[in-house]
């Protein structure tokens, strides 16, 4: 098995030293060195068995805590099975990790409220998962009638301050789907936030303009966006450069660059309302190179230079911390992480693939070099 290997370059001595936290972050934009917060990951897939021993180490070397997603299959229905999930990443994880895996349950037709009691009792169910039944992968079982079956379920999140993640598309097979993101938001969410408007509702990887002003337009506090690496670095252009390019084909599909723009502004904005969640979702190689592929990217080994980047681009380095370590602990109503990472402007490349003895996983820009590689600060 190959040694996934997270830090790959020798961090060069570039050490800038200052007191003032402000005149740090102003010289890291031309400086080659700053330090953020630890950075949690509001959006993750760690698979489970092989993949999820292969992958859980390059989330949990980089990011304090991480939302983890419950479309395994079988997918995480209960309470129970989501404390089972978790010890079973908690001993995947290196020896001395302090990563926190924070679970969900994936919504269902046939969930109960009762569901909802036991998983806040249980103090590691963080939030409840919405899957569009057919929306994406292993969303087979996800619910089919929100408002038809799922009304007792929600006004129990909403008394225990449960917040409904939601995989925003709708799945009509006559709905474009570059278009699927604004029809869920005009059919599903707006009439949602109007029947429960203290329901928290984090939209999960927005790709659109309209996705965007939504949130904006919500009350302050109880709906939010999480956005990952792919729709902020890439358009759809990187779906076909140079031929059918399988590992850039997430859901929701990368949309036009106008939306790409509107994304960057967003979360270098500085509103509170937009924060990381990287959406990483490996698959193996045959997987996504086959005539049927599945969707999903593998970013967690590059998601934090990926993010600088593009902070960078915007000349919003500085805007950077907040979204990646402060918005999203506010939105869940938990402490921000007490330790630091570093992020150096030191060239890396990234690795062409992870190889295992059962297959291989391909990284988000495989083969490139990316700059902003981060270590323990
Ligand atoms: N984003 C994806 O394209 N895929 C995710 C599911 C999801 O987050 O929709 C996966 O589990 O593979
Ligand atoms: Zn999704
Ligand atoms: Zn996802």
């Amino acid at each position: 098995m190959l040694k996934a290997s997270f830090f790959p370059c020798k961090v060069t001595s570039l050490r800038f030293v200052t007191n003032r936290r402000q005149n740090h972050l102003k010289a890291a934009i031309t400086k080659m060195e700053f330090s953020i917060t630890q950075p949690d990951d509001w959006h993750l897939h760690l698979r489970d068995g092989e993949l999820l021993e292969a992958v859980v180490s390059h989330s949990s070397n980089h990011f304090g805590r991480a939302i983890i997603m419950p479309n395994l299959k079988p997918p995480v229905t209960k309470t129970v099975e989501a404390m089972a999930y978790r010890e079973s990443i908690l001993k995947a994880l290196p020896e001395t990790s302090t990563f926190t895996p924070m679970m969900t349950l994936y919504l269902t037709d046939t969930t109960t409220p009762h569901e909802i009691k036991l998983a806040r009792e249980s103090g590691v169910v963080f939030a409840v998962k919405l899957y569009p039944a057919g929306a994406t992968t292993n969303s087979q079982h996800g619910v089919t009638d929100l408002f038809g079956k799922c009304l007792p379920v929600l006004e129990e999140m909403v008394q225990q301050n449960m917040p409904l993640l939601v995989h925003g598309e709708v799945t009509s097979p006559e709905v474009d789907v570059f278009d699927r993101e604004k029809v869920f938001i005009d059919e599903v969410l707006s009439p949602l936030i109007r029947k429960f408007p203290r329901l928290k509702v984090v939209m999960e990887h927005i790709t659109t303009t309209d996705a965007v002003k939504f949130v904006e337009s919500c009350n302050d506090g109880f709906v939010a966006a999480t956005v990952t690496p792919q729709h902020l670095a890439l358009n759809r252009n990187s779906l076909f450069q140079g031929g059918l390019q399988p590992h850039s084909y997430c859901l929701p599909i990368l949309k036009r660059e106008t939306h790409r723009q509107a994304l960057v502004s967003a979360v270098t904005s500085g509103s509170k309302r937009f924060f990381i969640g990287t959406d990483s979702a490996p698959h193996e190689r045959r997987n996504k190179e086959c005539p049927c592929g599945c969707a999903g990217i593998y970013n967690a080994p590059v998601a934090l230079s990926a993010y600088a980047k593009v902070f960078e681009e915007a000349g919003a380095l500085d805007k950077l911390e907040a979204f990646t370590s402060f918005n999203g602990p506010d939105f869940y109503g938990l402490p921000r992480n007490t330790s630091k990472i570093k992020l150096t402007k030191t060239p890396w490349k990234v690795p062409a693939s992870y190889s295992y003895s059962w297959g291989d996983i391909i990284p988000m820009f495989a083969g490139e070099t990316l700059e902003w590689l981060p270590s323990p600060a």
